[in-house]
């Protein structure tokens, strides 16, 4: 995952998709990912299973965290409601700008807002600084080992609520054996996992973990 990928990518959505269309923005990255390079997005095949969970929640606030080029939030921008807002974590400003500008193309710069830096010092001032008290669904897809420490945060600061659904890419490749085990043993946890493949890729396993929290 060399550091030069985004602005390639960004480079290929403005000179190939659609301004404004959201689901051909998405379709060219998918598009470019398949069959000149991978991308660590999501992908379509997983983004699908994000989406039906999403839809299932029909969450007011989201909160991503791991936004890289923006492609899994603009996958849940095109299908959030009326008043309902977006809000992703990224640590990496090269990645953040990128974001930045495939989501401003595609549309969806008022139901997406970044917020820049690491997980651990955006959290504890996130509800006061995006007027939000918990959030209704959240996207987990950022460093694998921080997964569960992030978790604990949510749960600590009073992020999430009763029925929040939590979405975590990747707990098979590159891993996150340590959230799992803590996610599938605690009580406040409801787990069901979804069987996948790695992003873009035929024959290596992944999967994502669904938890509703059930405190
Ligand atoms: N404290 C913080 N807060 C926010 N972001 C933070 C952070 N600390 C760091 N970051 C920034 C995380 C950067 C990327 C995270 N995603 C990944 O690392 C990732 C990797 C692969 C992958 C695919 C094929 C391979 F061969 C190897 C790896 C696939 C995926 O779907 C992925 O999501
Ligand atoms: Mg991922």
């Amino acid at each position: 995952h060399d550091e030069e990928f985004p602005p390639r990518i960004l480079d290929h959505v403005m000179k190939n998709a659609i301004k404004g269309d959201v689901t051909n923005v998405i379709d060219v990255i998918d598009k470019y990912c398949w069959s000149v390079e991978i991308a660590m997005n999501v992908g379509d095949v997983k983004g699908a299973i994000l989406d039906k969970s999403f839809l299932e929640a029909s969450p007011k606030n989201v909160l991503e965290i791991g936004c890289y080029c923006g492609y899994s939030a603009l996958r849940m921008s095109r299908l959030l409601k009326e008043d309902a807002k977006i809000f992703t974590i990224e640590a990496s400003s090269q990645y953040a700008d990128v974001a930045q500008e495939i989501i401003s193309f595609a549309g969806m710069e008022k139901k997406v807002q970044i917020l820049r830096g690491l997980s651990d010092e955006v959290l504890p001032t996130i509800a006061e600084k995006c007027g939000v008290r918990t959030f209704d669904f959240v996207f987990i897809d950022h460093a694998k080992e921080l997964y569960k420490r992030d978790l604990i945060m949510l749960e600590n600061l009073g992020l999430i609520r009763q029925g929040t659904t939590i979405m975590a890419d990747n707990v098979i490749f590159p891993g996150c054996p340590d959230y799992l085990e803590y996610v599938r043993n605690s009580p406040k946890f409801e787990c069901t996992n979804y069987p996948s493949k790695l992003e873009y890729c035929e024959n290596r396993e992944d999967a994502m973990e669904k938890s509703i929290y059930l405190p």
